[in-house]
C-alpha cells in the first residue's frame, strides 16, 4: 500500500473504553454497543444520577456493568483523578458536548465561553490526563490504542446561529490532525466523527432556542438515530478511520471538506482525489441556497 497513516484494526473486546459523555444520547448509545461487544466499559459525565440511571439501562440491555465516574470536563484536576482512579484506557471516547444556538450578536460571552470550554478545552484535558498511561498500555499489550472525538457537521461547515459552537469544533480538527502526528509513533490513531442532528436529548433541548434560520439550514435533513451515529463512529474507531460521516449529506461534506486530513485507504484516497473538485461545486449550490434562504427570510420579516 502507497498510504500513510497504515491501515490498522483497532481490537474492543476486552478492552477499556472510555466514553465521555457516556450518560445520555450518542454516549450512551455507543457505551452499550460497546459493552454488548465486549469491551470493558466506563461512562463519564457531571451527573451522577444519571450516570447511575445509564449504568442500569446499560445493565439492563446488555448484563454487563459499566464503571461511572463523575466529573466536569472543564476542571483539569477532576479529569486527571478521575482518570488517576480508573484502569487504564484502550480507547478514549470524547463524546461529551454542549450545544446552545445563537447569533453571536445576541450570544453572550458566556455562553460562548462555556461550549469552548465544553467541547474544546474539555477534550484537551481529558487527552491530557490519559495520554500517558494510553501509551503505556499500547506499548505493553502490543494492541493500537484510539482516540476518538465526537466533533459536527458544523465543525465541517460553519452555519448561522453556530459560531460559537461551530469555532469549539473545528478546533477539534486541529487538534486532531495535530495529534495524529504525535502520537502515530505510540501505535494511537484518531478518529473524528461528524453527525448530522442526532435525536438526543440534547438535541431536544436545542429545538426549544434554535433561532428560525438555523432550523432551516441543519434542519433541512432529518435528524438520525443515536444508536445508528453510535454504530458508525464505533466502525470508524475499529478500522481506524480518521474522517467519519455519518450519513449521505455527510459523505459529501467529508469530500468536500477533506483537506489534509490523513487517509489510511488507497480506495477512499482515490475517492477523495476524484471527488473534491465536483464537491466544491455542490457545496457551492448548497451556500448559494443557503444564502437565498436567508435573504427571504430577512426580506420576510423586515416586510411582515
Ligand atoms: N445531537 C446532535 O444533534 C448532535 C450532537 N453532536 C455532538 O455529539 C456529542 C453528544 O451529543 P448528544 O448525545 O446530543 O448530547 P446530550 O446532550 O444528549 O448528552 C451530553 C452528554 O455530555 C455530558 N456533559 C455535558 N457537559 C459536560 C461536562 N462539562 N463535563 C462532563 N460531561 C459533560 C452530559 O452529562 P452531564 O450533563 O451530566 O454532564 C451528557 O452525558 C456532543 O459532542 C455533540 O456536540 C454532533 C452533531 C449532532
Ligand atoms: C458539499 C455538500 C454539502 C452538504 C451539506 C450538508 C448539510 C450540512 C448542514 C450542517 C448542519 C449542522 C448540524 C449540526 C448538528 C449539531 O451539531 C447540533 N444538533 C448540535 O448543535
Amino acid at each position: 500500500a502507497i498510504v500513510r497513516p497504515r491501515p490498522v484494526r483497532i481490537p474492543l473486546k476486552g478492552r477499556h473504553v472510555l466514553v465521555t459523555g457516556g450518560s445520555s444520547g450518542i454516549g450512551l448509545a455507543l457505551a452499550l454497543r460497546a459493552a454488548a461487544e465486549g469491551a470493558r466499559v466506563s461512562i463519564l459525565a457531571r451527573d451522577p444520577s444519571r450516570l447511575q440511571d445509564a449504568r442500569d439501562a446499560i445493565r439492563l440491555a446488555t448484563g454487563v456493568d459499566v464503571a461511572i465516574l463523575a466529573a466536569d470536563v472543564r476542571d483539569p484536576e477532576a479529569v486527571a483523578r478521575a482518570l488517576g482512579a480508573a484502569d487504564p484506557v484502550d480507547v478514549l471516547v470524547c463524546n461529551h458536548g454542549v450545544f446552545l444556538p445563537q447569533e453571536l450578536e445576541r450570544q453572550s460571552l458566556e455562553d460562548v465561553r462555556f461550549m469552548v470550554e465544553v467541547n474544546l478545552m474539555g477534550t484537551f484535558h481529558l487527552i491530557k490526563a490519559a495520554l500517558p498511561a494510553m501509551k503505556q498500555r499500547a506499548k505493553e499489550s502490543g494492541l493500537p490504542g484510539s482516540v476518538a472525538i465526537m466533533s459536527s457537521q458544523a465543525g465541517q461547515v460553519g452555519v448561522y446561529g453556530y459560531a460559537a459552537y461551530s469555532a469549539s469544533k473545528f478546533g477539534l480538527r486541529g487538534l486532531a490532525e495535530a495529534l495524529q502526528h504525535e502520537v502515530i509513533a505510540d501505535n494511537i490513531h484518531i478518529t473524528l466523527v461528524f453527525p448530522p442532528d442526532t435525536d438526543t436529548p440534547g438535541l431536544a433541548e436545542e429545538h426549544k432556542r434554535r433561532p428560525e434560520i438555523t432550523k432551516l439550514i441543519a434542519g433541512s435533513q432529518g435528524g438520525m438515530k443515536a444508536d445508528d451515529v453510535a454504530k458508525k463512529a464505533l466502525n470508524g474507531i475499529k478500522s481506524g478511520q480518521f474522517v467519519v460521516a455519518c450519513n449521505f449529506e455527510g459523505y459529501l461534506l467529508y469530500v468536500a471538506t477533506v483537506g489534509l486530513s490523513p487517509q489510511r485507504s488507497c480506495l477512499m484516497a482515490f475517492v477523495e482525489i476524484l471527488g473534491v473538485g465536483f464537491m466544491r461545486f455542490v457545496g457551492l449550490c448548497y451556500q448559494w441556497s443557503w444564502f437565498t434562504s436567508i435573504e427571504k427570510w430577512h426580506a420576510k420579516t423586515k416586510s411582515g
